[in-house]
């Protein structure tokens, strides 16, 4: 039987005070998934996969989005998904994202239904909120089109790619815990409802201040803008190594530092002007004093979902 199998790359969400808006993908690790027609008669999904995830199709964030899918439009097949999982999930690194942008796409590609990539961000957003009870958009549009995304709107999804002017590489600060069952479930818990109006003003300082620099190449204003008053801030109890190794990050010139989507990873900018193996040396010790190893990788922006039709 004819088969997809799509590939889709790991993400960082949020880039500050972009909660649920911005993000971007990297080529640090990605998920694989192959969608084929096993059945007719019936919308069903079937999981197979290479992780201790969830089989059951509406537990696991590339089985729900699917199910949607071939409920929504009638589309009556059994379809098996293979999932090859490479980006490790609960670490802030939109595991379950990649997963379910590569199951939509992997669907879209093999049943020719023309999705646009909106429309496959907009079934794969089903995934995040089957596991993290929210649907948000930041990590599946990043892994879907590649680059760094602004989720500007919800209902109907519209995504625009960011134009990146400013040369910088990633890494990936990756501290070796068990974040546990449902972490951004959690982690969203402890964003607060109401904030500040001064807290929300500087806030939209910073955003508008990371979209500018990286736009037009402007190391300072990237910097500035790197930034969080109130997601972060109200997130902190989570990472409480964070603060330090913000501090180190920037004190060694990064062009800028923040907590990787609901953490706990943290995602570090750097350049030329970059003590990068400083940063790493000083991290490490901080990390060892929290009684935790952290990995770093050093990675660079991902493109969006590719798929690949096997007759
Ligand atoms: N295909 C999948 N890929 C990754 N996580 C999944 C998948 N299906 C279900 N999950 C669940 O989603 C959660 C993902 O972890 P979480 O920290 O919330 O987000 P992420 O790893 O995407 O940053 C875990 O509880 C995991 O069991
Ligand atoms: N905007 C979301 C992003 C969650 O990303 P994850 O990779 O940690 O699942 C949030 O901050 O809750």
């Amino acid at each position: 039987m004819p088969f997809v199998r799509a590939t889709a790359y790991s993400s960082s969400a949020n880039l500050g005070a972009g909660f649920d808006v911005l993000s971007l993908a990297h080529q640090a690790y990605k998920d694989v998934v192959e969608a084929e027609i096993v059945g007719e008669g019936k919308s069903e999904v079937v999981i197979q996969s290479n992780s201790d995830l969830p089989l059951d199709p509406l537990k696991n964030s590339a089985g729900a989005p699917v199910l949607n899918l071939l409920n929504e439009m009638g589309l009556k097949y059994r379809v098996k998904l293979r999932i090859h999982k490479g980006v490790p999930y609960g670490l802030g690194l939109g595991s379950s994202g990649a997963s379910a942008v590569a199951a939509v796409a992997a669907l879209n590609s093999l049943l020719n239904l023309k999705l646009s990539l909106e429309e496959v961000v907009r079934y794969a957003t089903a995934g995040e909120k089957a596991v993290s009870g929210s649907p948000h958009p930041d990590n599946v549009a990043a892994s879907a089109f590649g680059g760094v995304v602004a989720v500007v709107s919800t209902s109907p999804v519209r995504i625009v790619t960011i134009p990146v002017r400013l040369n910088f590489k990633i890494t990936l600060i990756v501290p070796r815990i068990h974040t546990g069952e449902g972490k951004t479930k959690r982690a969203r818990e402890l964003v607060p409802k109401q904030v500040d109006i001064g807290k929300m003003v500087e806030n939209m300082r910073y955003l508008s201040s990371f979209v500018l620099g990286i736009t037009k190449g402007d190391r300072e204003l990237t910097r500035m803008g790197l930034n969080d008053e109130i997601v972060e801030k109200s997130r902190e109890p989570l990472f409480p190594y964070y603060p330090k190794i913000r501090e180190i990050a920037l004190r060694k010139d990064a062009v800028g530092v923040c907590v990787s989507g609901a953490g706990p990873t943290i995602l570090v900018l750097s350049d030329e002007e970059t003590d990068l193996e400083g940063i790493k040396r000083e991290v490490s010790t901080v990390c060892n004093g929290f009684e935790t190893v952290c990995d770093f990788v050093d990675t660079q922006l991902g493109g969006g979902v590719e798929t690949e039709r096997f007759n």
